[in-house]
């Protein structure tokens, strides 16, 4: 079977040129430049890459942004101010806190303090529970990516077997409810489950979001399935960083339809919904620019 390995970078970069040119043509028509807040806490390299690509993107997209870097040993209370702060700021659509947070501090607590209006990660319980219930407004950011390439890939996905590994609040549950939305056969494996090769293997669509690098190789694949993989693991090789997904890249891509590759998969696609989401929020929330009165 020839393999179509899905181009996220490539597809993600024509939506952001074509969120660019909207975001032009509003401001063109009064409205305020959309603004996106990024809250880094901490040292971690990863995330540090991750906030620095973020803030990239939203500039090519003609967003305005604002990043905010504490110190690992910060607050609560200041952690707190600063998001409360954002909230109440007009010029800004879109909060989004880098996780994981330092363990002293409550992810709990910071993703139930973001106005939901502005929650572009789409992690606080009303969004979640407007996902769960078909009244989506903003989506997290993962699953959304994933769901454009299958919409782009397969088409109408209704009646399909899609198989999610991995059921995080962030991407897995998320992923389910957006594909049982689409009128998919939804099932969803974990740590637990028993049996989760074969599972898998009768998958038409098979979302990997696990974090255990190359968990998944051709005996979880059915042929001619296909396969986005959205892990993220980072191996020392040779002394140099490197990605691997939660993919047996190598041996999946000989059997399956198609496949995301990891880097350049869902990884930048994450990103342009990222943007997606603030554009959400500000039309939504839809400030005008100030009228400057003539004299
Ligand atoms: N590309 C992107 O934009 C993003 C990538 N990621 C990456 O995706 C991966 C998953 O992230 P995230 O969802 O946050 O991770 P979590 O650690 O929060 O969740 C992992 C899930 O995988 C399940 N799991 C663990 N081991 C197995 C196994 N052997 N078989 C089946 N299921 C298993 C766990 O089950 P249980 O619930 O039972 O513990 C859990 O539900 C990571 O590599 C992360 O870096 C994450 C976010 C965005
Ligand atoms: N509040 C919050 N929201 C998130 O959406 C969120 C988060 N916290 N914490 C961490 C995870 C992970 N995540 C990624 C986004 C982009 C890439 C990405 O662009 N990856 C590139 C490679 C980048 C590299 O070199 O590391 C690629 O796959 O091609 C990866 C991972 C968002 N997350």
């Amino acid at each position: 079977m020839s393999v179509n390995v899905i181009d996220g970078r490539q597809l993600a970069e024509r939506l952001v040129e074509e969120m660019a040119e909207e975001v032009k043509a509003r401001t063109g028509r009064g409205y305020q430049q959309p603004g996106l807040a990024v809250v880094l806490v901490g040292e971690d390299p990863a995330s540090a890459i991750y906030v620095r690509n973020k803030i990239r993107t939203a500039e090519k997209a003609g967003l305005h942004s604002v990043v905010t870097h504490l110190n690992a040993s910060c607050s609560q209370q200041a952690l707190d101010k600063v998001v409360t702060e954002l909230n109440e700021r007009d010029d800004i659509d879109g909060i989004l806190v880098q996780l994981p947070l330092p363990a002293h501090l409550s992810e709990e607590r910071i993703i139930n303090l973001v106005t939901p209006e502005k929650d572009v990660d789409g992690f606080h319980p009303m969004n979640v529970g407007q996902l769960a219930t078909g009244q989506a407004h903003l989506v997290p950011c993962t699953p959304l990516g994933c769901l454009e390439i299958l919409k782009r890939e397969v088409g109408d996905l209704s009646g399909k077997h899609a198989v999610v590994v991995g059921r995080s609040n962030i991407v897995g549950k998320p992923m389910a409810s957006l594909l049982l939305q689409a009128n998919c056969t939804v099932t969803v494996v974990h740590s637990k489950t028993m049996d989760a090769a074969n599972l898998c293997k009768q998958a038409d669509i098979l979302v990997v979001a696990v974090g255990v690098p190359e968990l998944v190789d051709s005996a979880w694949v059915k042929p001619g399935a296909v396969v986005l993989d959205v892990g993220i693991n980072a191996i020392e090789k040779d002394g140099k960083r490197k990605l691997m997904g939660d993919v047996d890249f190598a041996d999946v891509a000989d059997i399956c339809k198609a496949i995301t590759p990891v880097p350049g998969g869902i990884g930048p696609m994450t990103i342009a919904c990222l943007i997606k989401n603030t554009l959400v929020a500000a039309k939504q929330r839809g400030v005008k620019q100030p009228v400057v009165k003539a004299r």
